[in-house]
């Protein structure tokens, strides 16, 4: 049985191609954005988000990350416009981050590195489920933001807060009424492209969606995350950080700007 994927020496992004042979595809994520390399592209639209705090359900330890998750029964909340045609419903957010502030994001800005980046990721409604549409080229569509290190960030520290009940891998907790779009910056201009996931199964079915302007976050909450673990109760304990993939190849892919 061959071990798990993660990002240790042993099973990390190098390693991932053997499993995976998608990971040497030609649309794969993510990548590093080069500002003067992206066209603008008049006709692309602000983005529509628009998020149900009900629909929170959880948060969840799963070993690579933490994740919050979503009931995506309905078209409550929702990624509309942008890049995209069509109604997208958001499933789950995450984050990567690193064991120290000068790396942690998977997308970087010329070669500069966040110490952390957020993904909301949002399946295509014309498929009849998450599963199905994460095999299509357009079933998925994943909203990135930047964090950088300033004044702690009070609608993160909700999420932050959480963390005692989730510290080991498989550990969950309840978690209601929480708004993501109070993570989102002030300004949405971004960048898109046709990717990938990040992760295995690494599927290229994700629309990209980064913002320019970055969220903050404080130091001592940059310690919170790297608090969690990557092992399981009982196990020795294994810090979960630098939990990001490098960026990977353009492969002749054009990446758009939604502003000047
Ligand atoms: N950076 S990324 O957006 O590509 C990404 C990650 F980097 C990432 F770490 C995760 S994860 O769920 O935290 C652990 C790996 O599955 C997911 N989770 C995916 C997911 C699972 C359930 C519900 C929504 C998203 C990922 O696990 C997945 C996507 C598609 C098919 C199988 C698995 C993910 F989408
Ligand atoms: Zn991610």
């Amino acid at each position: 049985m061959a071990h798990a994927w993660g990002y240790a020496a042993n099973n990390g992004p190098d390693k991932w191609v053997s499993n995976f042979p998608i990971a040497d595809g030609i649309r794969q994520s993510p990548i590093d954005i080069l500002p003067g390399g992206a066209s603008y592209d008049s006709g692309l639209k602000p983005l529509s988000l628009k998020y149900d705090p009900s629909n929170c359900l959880e948060i969840l330890n799963n070993g690579h990350s933490f994740q919050v998750t979503f009931a995506d029964d309905s078209d409550s909340s929702t990624l509309k416009e942008g890049p995209i045609s069509g109604v997208y419903r958001l499933k789950q957010f995450h984050f990567h981050w690193g064991a120290s502030d000068d790396k942690g994001s998977e997308h970087t800005v010329a070669g500069t590195k966040y110490p952390a980046e957020l993904h909301l990721v949002h399946w295509n409604t014309k498929y009849p489920s998450f599963g199905e549409a994460a095999s299509k080229p357009d079933g998925l569509a994943v909203v990135g933001v930047f964090l950088k290190i300033g004044d702690a960030n009070a609608s993160l520290q909700k999420v932050l807060d959480a963390f005692n009940d989730i510290r080991a891998k498989g550990k969950q907790t309840s978690f209601a009424d929480f708004d993501p779009s109070t993570l989102l910056p002030g300004c949405l201009d971004y960048w898109t492209y046709d990717g990938s996931l990040t992760t295995p199964p690494l599927l290229e079915s994700v629309t990209w969606i980064v913002c320019k302007e970055p969220i903050s976050v404080s130091c001592e909450q940059m310690a919170k995350f790297r608090s969690l673990l990557f092992s399981a109760e009982g196990e020795p304990e294994c810090c979960m950080v630098d939990n990001y993939r490098p960026p990977q190849p353009l492969k002749g892919r054009h990446v758009r700007a939604s502003f000047q």
